[in-house]
């Protein structure tokens, strides 16, 4: 598949999501509840972000997609998180998991690997040492931060190395772990897709979105809102990674530090056209 038919397909999902304006339901930490909500809003979708036992099977009989992010993890917020991620796999409900942590000690590490054994076709994104902490053992992550870059992780992945496979090769250790997922993302400076034997890297974005806390959150919350309206995982993680990596550059190009740069994250998002994914994507598609 060519860049263009990327941007082509990112916009068709995009306007798609503004006609149907999916009601998002998102379990995450107590850091970025506010910040996503507006970023689902700007984006066009519908943000619920309610954590209650009591409320999860009305909200998974309405929701269009759920997001499940790890980041605060508490006792009846990880077990609401099961509960949520079962009931939606039972009705293949569009799931998002985002790992916050994993790979920053046993207790997170454990909470991410229990919850990708439930609701299979999820997408599941991370920093490069969170993907790692699940696929190839591999604990590095700093608090919430990656301990590793991108290309780092795609060493790991794929084995260091081994003879039988070149550097493109579809990641081992991703490999078992897509079995629980439709699409890994490897967020960094450089973005990776990987699905059933295939990745599109995406070079969108800015080092401003290092520079604030939430933008992976915010990330993976986007997904949700895409996967509701896609045909499967790995269009809709390609989709929203490239939004999100766009929208980034441009509210980067507005400001001078991190101070500003969410509230013109959301306004670059609220405002983002077909022409600027046309003119700013970024995409390498390898087929495997
Ligand atoms: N140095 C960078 N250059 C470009 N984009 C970046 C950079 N760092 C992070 N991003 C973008 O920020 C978002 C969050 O990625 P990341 O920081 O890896 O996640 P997390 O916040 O979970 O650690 C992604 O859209 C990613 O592309
Ligand atoms: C700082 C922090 N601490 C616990 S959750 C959280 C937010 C992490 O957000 P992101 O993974 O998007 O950087
Ligand atoms: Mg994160």
């Amino acid at each position: 598949m060519h860049v263009h038919e990327l941007a082509e397909n990112t916009y068709r999902l995009f306007a798609a999501l503004r006609d149907t304006r999916p009601l998002v339901h998102v379990v995450t930490n107590f850091v970025v509840m506010n910040q996503t909500a507006n970023v689902l809003l700007a984006l066009g979708a519908s943000p619920m972000m309610s954590w209650a036992e009591d409320d999860a099977a009305y909200m998974s009989g309405v929701s269009d997609a759920l997001c499940i992010n790890t980041g605060t993890p508490v006792a009846d917020r990880i077990s609401v998180m099961k509960s949520l991620m079962s009931l939606a796999g039972d009705v293949e409900k569009p799931v998002v998991l985002d790992p916050v942590g994993a790979g920053a000690g046993p207790f997170r590490t454990d909470i991410a690997r229990e919850l990708c054994t439930l609701a299979p076709a999820k997408i599941i994104r991370g920093n490069p040492s969170e993907i790692c902490a699940l696929a190839a053992d591999h604990l590095s992550t700093k608090g919430v931060d990656s301990g590793i870059s991108p290309e780092q992780a795609r060493a790991i992945l794929t084995g260091h190395g081994r003879p039988d496979r070149n550097a493109d090769d579809l990641p081992s250790g991703a490999t078992a772990l897509l079995e629980s997922a439709s699409a890994l993302v490897v967020s960094g400076n450089t973005d990776m897709v990987l699905g059933q034997g295939k990745m599109v890297k995406i070079a969108n974005g800015s080092q401003l979105m290092g520079a604030v806390t939430g933008t992976g959150c915010m990330l993976s919350a986007i997904c949700a809102a895409f996967y509701a309206v896609a045909e499967n995982g790995f269009d809709a993680a390609i989709a929203s990674v490239a939004v999100t990596g766009i929208a980034g550059e441009l509210a980067a190009s507005r400001v001078t530090g991190p101070g500003f740069f969410l509230p013109h994250f959301i306004d670059s998002l609220y405002a983002l056209r077909e022409a600027d994914i046309h003119q700013y994507l970024r995409a390498e598609v390898h087929s495997l």
